[in-house]
C-alpha cells in the first residue's frame, strides 16, 4: 500500500514529547514510519498527502473498560447503587437483548467513540459475534470478551463454549484490529473454581483476561465474609493473576492488594465517572501509580456514565484526585494523558510503543481543531488538550491509517441507519415495552 503523509499544525507524540509547531506524520500499512517538525523532507510525489494545517495530532484515546452495546440502556437506571442498578434495571432489560440489538448498540457505541476521539476500546458483553461484526465495519480497534458468569452448571459451560467459539472466529480478525480476551464478569458472579477454569482456558488459548474487581465496598466485605480474603487476593488464589489481567475499577484496595497488583503486573482500568455515578467510591489512583501499576482510563457502559466520551473521563481523572486529596499535584495533565493513551494501550495488551505517535506505533491518530476556542491562547499545548479541549474539537480520526472521521463526518458508518434502528429498539427495550 502507498505511503500517506499527514501535515498538521502541531503534534503531541506522547505526554513528554510535544511539538507545538507544524509537523508531519508519515505512515504505511497502518504503521507510523516517521514524524517530524516542519516540512516532510522526502519526495512528495510518491505519497498521498492529507493537509490539516489547523489541527493538532494526538494519539487516539484508548477506552480500557466498557460494555459497548449498553448504549442501548443509556438512561434506563439512573441514581441507583451498583447492586440495585444491576438486578432491578440492567439485568431485566438485558434479558430482552438479541444479537441484532447488540449489533446496533455496538455500532452506536462505535459512532460515539469515533466522534469523541477513541480509536481502541475494550468490551465485555454477550452476542459477541454480532458485536465483533459491528467493530469490523466501524474500522475501530477493539479488545473484546464474551462475558462469563457461573451461577449454575449451564451458564458455566455455556460461557466456556461461547468464549471458545468467539476466540476461534474473531481473534486477530479485521486485519488484526480485533483481539479476543476472556471476560469472567466478577468474583461475585463467578465462583473460585470457575475463575480457576477460566485461568486455565486463558493459558490454553494464550489470551489475556478482563474482569471487574473490587468495585464496591460491599463486594469486598462479602468476599472477605465468604472467602476470607479480598477479591484481588481471591483472584490470585484462583490462579487468575498468573495470566495477563486487566482489572476494571479496583476502587476498594488494601496496601497488600496494591502490592499484589504491581507484583503480578495487573493492569487497572480506572472508571471515575461510573464509580461516582454508581456511588462506588474513588479508586486510589495516586497510590496505584506510585506503586508502579499500569493504569488506564475507561468509561464503563453508557448506562452508568452516561456517555462514552473519553475526554470527559480523562479530565475527571486529572481533577477528581486533586479535589479528594486536596493536592493540586495529584494526577498531572501528563499522567492523565498517558493513562488515556500509552498506558491505556499497555492495559489492553497492545505491543509496546502503541498509544504514541512514535515510529513503529499503529497509525491510530486523532486530530483536534486548533481553531477551537479551547486552543485560545495556547501557552502549553498539553494543558489545552487535557484541561480545555473535548470531543467537540475532534475533526478527524484514523485507525491503522484508515480514516473513520473526516472533517467531522463519519466515514465508515451509516449514522442515519443507526439512528433509525436504535429508535426502533428503544420502543422494544424501554420500561413501558
Ligand atoms: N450477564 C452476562 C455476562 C456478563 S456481560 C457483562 C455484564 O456486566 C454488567 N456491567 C456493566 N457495568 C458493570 C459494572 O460497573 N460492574 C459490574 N457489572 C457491570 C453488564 O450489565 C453485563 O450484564 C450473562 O448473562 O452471560
Ligand atoms: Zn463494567
Amino acid at each position: 500500500m502507498s505511503q500517506v503523509l499527514l501535515e498538521v499544525g502541531a503534534l503531541v507524540l506522547s505526554a513528554d514529547a510535544v511539538i507545538p509547531e507544524p509537523g508531519y506524520i508519515l505512515w504505511q500499512d497502518g504503521v507510523i514510519l516517521a514524524v517530524g517538525r516542519g516540512v516532510y523532507p522526502g519526495p512528495r510525489d510518491q505519497v498521498e498527502v492529507i493537509s490539516r494545517p489547523r489541527a493538532v495530532a494526538i494519539p487516539g484515546l484508548v477506552n480500557t473498560h466498557g460494555h459497548a452495546a449498553m448504549t442501548l440502556l443509556r438512561g434506563i437506571g439512573d441514581d441507583l447503587p451498583l447492586q440495585a442498578w444491576l438486578t432491578e434495571r440492567i439485568y431485566p432489560t438485558e434479558a430482552k437483548l438479541t444479537g441484532e440489538a447488540v449489533y446496533w448498540g455496538t455500532l452506536l457505541a462505535c459512532w460515539e467513540m469515533i466522534q469523541s476521539g477513541t480509536t481502541c476500546f475494550t468490551d465485555m458483553y454477550f452476542f459477541m459475534h454480532d458485536a465483533a461484526r459491528a467493530v469490523e465495519e466501524s474500522g475501530l480497534r477493539a479488545v473484546l470478551s464474551w462475558g462469563m458468569v457461573g451461577f449454575d452448571e449451564q451458564n458455566r459451560t455455556q460461557g466456556i463454549r461461547n468464549s471458545r467459539s468467539f476466540h476461534a472466529q474473531w481473534h486477530r480478525a479485521a486485519q488484526g484490529r480485533i483481539q479476543v480476551t476472556l471476560g469472567p464478569h466478577a468474583p461475585y458472579t463467578c465462583p473460585p473454581d470457575y475463575l480457576a477454569e477460566v485461568a486455565e482456558l486463558s493459558a490454553e488459548l494464550g489470551v489475556p483476561i478482563q474482569i471487574h474487581l473490587s468495585e464496591t465496598k460491599r463486594e469486598v466485605d462479602e468476599c472477605i465474609a465468604e472467602h476470607g480474603c479480598t477479591p484481588i487476593r481471591l483472584a490470585e488464589r484462583c490462579g487468575l493473576l498468573n495470566r495477563p489481567v486487566l482489572a476494571a475499577h479496583c476502587v476498594h484496595l488494601t496496601e497488600e492488594d496494591i502490592a499484589l497488583l504491581h507484583e503480578r503486573d495487573v493492569r487497572v482500568a480506572h472508571n471515575p465517572q461510573s464509580n461516582l455515578k454508581l456511588a462506588s467510591g474513588v479508586a486510589p489512583v495516586v497510590e496505584l501509580l506510585r506503586a508502579g501499576v499500569t493504569v488506564g482510563i475507561g468509561t464503563d457502559g453508557a448506562a452508568s456514565n452516561n456517555n462514552l466520551d473519553l475526554f470527559e473521563e480523562l479530565r475527571l481523572a486529572a481533577t477528581l484526585h486533586k479535589g479528594v486529596r486536596q493536592d493540586a499535584t495529584a494526577v498531572t495533565a501528563g499522567e492523565a494523558f498517558t493513562m488515556a493513551t500509552s498506558a491505556g494501550a499497555r492495559c489492553v495488551f497492545l505491543p509496546d510503543g502503541h498509544g504514541t505517535l512514535n515510529p513503529g506505533a499503529a497509525a491510530d491518530i486523532v486530530l483536534l481543531s486548533l481553531d477551537s476556542v479551547h486552543f485560545l491562547p495556547t501557552y502549553d499545548l498539553l494543558s489545552n488538550v487535557v484541561y480545555a479541549a473535548g470531543a467537540g474539537d475532534v475533526t478527524d480520526v484514523f485507525v491503522a491509517g484508515q480514516p473513520l472521521l473526516r472533517q467531522g463526518e463519519p466515514v465508515t458508518l451509516d449514522v442515519e441507519r443507526i439512528r433509525h434502528e436504535v429508535r426502533r429498539l428503544e420502543a422494544i427495550l424501554g420500561p413501558q415495552a
